[in-house]
């Protein structure tokens, strides 16, 4: 059997651990620095057992997911390190920045096991064992930063079983991983907050602004609703990536002020037209808890039974659709209806069944 212990099971180490759980071979061990969450994690079934004792839940593991805010992972580290260790024992993180745990645990005597650093590029705004999700990482990148000394069984072992969160794993140095998560999830993160809470100061003298605050705000602005503790970690540890990144920020608005100073159409239009031509041009791998993977959207006429037609005619053709939902806001999505399927293929049917019946659909 092989063990597995997730070192604070909230919403990445929840979400791992039910990615490993009820695998054959595999037995998930969950610990919590708190007995009311270590119940929870069990009682939700996320893990197979829990226990607030370190000591007790790296016991004979064969791997060690540490999935604590940033600010803790260092310590949690040098305590485990301490501990009676299986040889061979994958110890890997799962923190949003990597330069400051991989200098952190470089200095460590890990006596037989091996420490790999890692962060699974998929999550969201909410925290907690109640947001994992089995299938939150599924698409996603999963960066590991092995260095030049990682064992290779080692990093094929961990390879192997992170087989099981279908991620797609890549290979980074840490000071690269940094600076590119630094610019496009750490400063949106904290612009995000920021311009939250400029509209909220506006509000205080007058709630129209939260009354008429929607789709472009609330989708530029999700982000923002993200756990106070992980961020604030997050922050710290890149500090100095993301002050230089806030700086060429900084720039960045005098320039757009400067063309809406001078009243620059043409200039202003440019920068949508180049923002929204690199944007068109991203990977599609909208995921997990928040959104299903495959999504199309359609305009469909206003009468009563339709979304049941739809539905049916999908269901007639065998084609699962996992969620089917109206777009209150048309400034969020390009049609009324979002349809959702679990597989490219459920998408590919779907799109080809909806346009021979006569709708036009958007993916
Ligand atoms: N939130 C996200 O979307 C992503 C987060 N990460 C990283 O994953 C790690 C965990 O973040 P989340 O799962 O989002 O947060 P979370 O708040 O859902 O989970 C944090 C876990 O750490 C434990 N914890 C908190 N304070 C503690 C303390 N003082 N002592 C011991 N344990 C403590 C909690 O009990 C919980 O199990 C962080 O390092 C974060 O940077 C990585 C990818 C995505
Ligand atoms: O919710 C979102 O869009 C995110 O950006 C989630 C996220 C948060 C932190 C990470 O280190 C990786 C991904």
């Amino acid at each position: 059997m092989t063990k597995i212990a997730i070192i604070g099971a909230g919403l990445i180490g929840g979400s791992l651990a039910l990615c490993f759980k009820g695998q054959p071979g595999l037995f998930v061990t969950g610990y919590s620095y708190r007995q009311e969450s270590a119940d929870k994690y069990v009682q939700l079934g996320v893990v197979d057992e829990a226990t607030t004792s370190l000591e007790d839940a790296v016991r004979g593991a064969n791997f060690i997911f540490l999935c604590v805010p940033v600010g803790l992972l260092a310590d949690y580290a040098r305590r485990i390190s301490l501990l009676p260790l299986a040889p061979g024992c994958v110890v890997t993180d799962v923190g949003s920045t990597k330069s400051g745990v991989a200098e952190a645990v470089s200095g460590i005597d890990w006596q037989g096991a091996v420490f790999i650093g890692g962060h699974p590029m998929a999550g969201s705004e909410r925290a907690g064992v109640e947001a994992a999700s089995a299938i939150l990482f599924e698409n996603a990148y999963y960066v590991l930063t092995p260095e030049a000394g990682t064992p290779t069984d080692a990093l094929e072992r961990l390879t192997e079983l992170l087989g099981h969160t279908r991620a797609k794993i890549v290979h980074m140095d840490p000071s690269e991983h940094d600076e590119i998560v630094g610019a496009i999830s750490h400063l949106p993160h904290l612009i995000a907050a920021g311009l939250v809470n400029q509209v909220r100061r506006y509000n205080e003298s007058n709630d129209a602004y939260a009354m008429l605050a929607a789709g472009g705000f609330r989708d530029i602005t999700r982000i923002a609703s993200s756990d106070p503790v992980v961020w604030r970690d997050i922050l710290l540890a890149n500090r100095e990536i993301v002050l230089r990144l806030l700086g060429e920020w900084g720039a960045e608005l005098d320039r757009l002020a400067d063309i809406l100073r001078k009243q620059d159409g043409e200039a202003i239009s440019d920068a949508f037209r180049a923002a929204g031509a690199f944007r068109s041009s991203l990977p599609e791998r909208r995921k997990g808890v928040l959104q299903s993977i495959y999504e199309c959207y359609m305009d469909v006429p206003d009468h009563p039974g339709i979304i049941g037609k739809i539905a049916t005619e999908l269901g007639n053709r065998r084609i699962n659709l996992s969620n089917l939902q109206i777009i209150e806001s048309r400034m969020d999505a390009p049609g009324v209806l979002r349809l959702s399927f679990r597989t490219q293929g459920d998408l590919d049917q779907a799109l080809e069944a909806l346009e021979q019946l006569g709708y036009a659909v958007k993916s």
